[in-house]
């Protein structure tokens, strides 16, 4: 483990120099993984750690289409691929990527195949966090592990098989056998990880739902509707407020963003554009921590927690949600945008 300097602050992380592939094969060699579930972080998860040459299980309900994606990813019936309890019963390591509102339906099997010595791993905090809530209460004898890639799992695999690495947390909750250090560097490598920062399962999950429902994926959306909004009330076309709202932000500028820092993306902007920007991102900031400090405390007293707990343990709870993002998709703003990507000449 290297310690960092992060503008200031020193944190622990680990490199995949310092802790390189064929030494978390060497320690995982006689550990069956079996990765439980296989909906966006299981395929990521599980086939990464299949070409990095792990052995590796999935265990998924049968008769559904999740299934069916694990057959047609190479997963085999009966030798790599098996119903959750069985692949329970054959693992050392048990990834619990279902759903978080789903791991408090299965939890009941799942515990009774957590023998001593056996690990169960998590990609998120929120089981054992809000465990009042969950009631997921591992016994004392298993080790207790967390790997948070901070992306989609889609993206975690689209990166490895560009040979690059998306970032992740890690965590320990309880370390039963002495091996649970070893044990969650290891997976984190072997899962694709870039690199592994060292947090604890509710710092992950309080600044992974912060993050989430706000700049992430909650706070821009809004951001977005609402300067887009603006344009269009006062006269501006669709293709006009989206370009100026959207398209250029996320072709031109993050891109920028992310090779070099904000100054630089500005630094590459006009002096006319720098002045304003310069003086106005204040204000928004001004503007928005009320909002950040209200979904904070919501996310820390659990709030956020049970209300996701609530509707996604409702047995249409996939039908709401694609709803909600249908009427998303079928907002102006969002038409307008399928328009201008297929103008993008690389799309023709
Ligand atoms: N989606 C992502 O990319 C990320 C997810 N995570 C965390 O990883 C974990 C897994 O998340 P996702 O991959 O998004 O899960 P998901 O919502 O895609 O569901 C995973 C699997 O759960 C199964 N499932 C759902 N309800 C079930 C039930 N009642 N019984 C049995 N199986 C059921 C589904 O068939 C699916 O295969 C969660 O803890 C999540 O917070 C962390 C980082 C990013
Ligand atoms: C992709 C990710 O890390 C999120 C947004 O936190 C999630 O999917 O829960
Ligand atoms: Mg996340
Ligand atoms: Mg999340």
């Amino acid at each position: 483990m290297a310690v960092m300097n992060f503008g200031g602050v020193n944190e622990n992380v680990v490199t995949r120099e310092e802790f390189p592939l064929e030494k978390a094969r060497e320690i995982l060699k006689n550990e069956v993984i079996a990765i439980i579930g296989y909906g966006v972080q299981g395929p990521g998860q599980s086939m990464n750690l299949r070409d990095n040459g792990f052995n590796v299980i999935v265990g998924q309900r049968k008769d559904s289409k999740t299934w069916d994606k694990a057959v047609a990813d190479g997963w085999v019936p009966g030798q790599t691929l098996f119903e959750i309890e069985e692949a329970c019963q054959r693992a050392t390591i048990i990834q619990y990527l279902l759903s978080d509102a789903a791991q408090i339906a299965v939890w009941p099997l799942v515990k009774k195949h957590l023998t001593a010595g056996k690990a169960l791993y998590f990609s998120h905090g929120f089981a054992i966090t809000y465990k009042e809530r969950t009631n997921i209460i591992p016994p004392a004898d298993v080790d207790v592990i967390l790997v948070a890639p901070k992306g989609s799992g889609t993206s975690l695999r689209r990166m490895f098989l560009q040979g690059r690495g998306l970032n992740s947390s890690y965590a320990i909750f309880q370390d039963a056998t002495g091996h649970a250090y070893e044990r969650v560097v290891s997976l984190g490598i072997g899962v694709g990880s870039g690199y592994l920062f060292e947090t604890t399962f509710q710092r992950e999950v309080y600044s992974d739902l912060t993050g989430e429902r706000g700049t992430l994926m909650g706070a821009i959306q809004g951001i977005f509707a609402a300067q887009y909004d603006v344009l269009r009330a006062h006269g501006h076309t669709p293709s006009e407020a989206f370009n100026e709202t959207i398209e250029e932000l996320t072709q031109s500028l993050m891109p920028l963003v992310a090779e070099n820092g904000m100054d630089w993306m500005y630094a590459n902007c006009s002096t006319t554009a720098q002045r304003g920007a310069l003086d106005w991102w204040k204000p928004f900031r001004d503007a928005a921590k009320p909002v950040f400090e209200k979904l904070y405390a919501e996310v820390a007293c659990g709030n956020e927690a049970q209300r996701s707990i609530d509707s996604n343990s409702q047995t249409d709870y996939r039908v709401k949600l694609e709803e909600e993002l249908a009427a998303m998709r079928n907002s102006e703003m969002w038409q307008a945008g399928a328009v201008v990507r297929k103008l993008r000449p690389e799309n023709n």
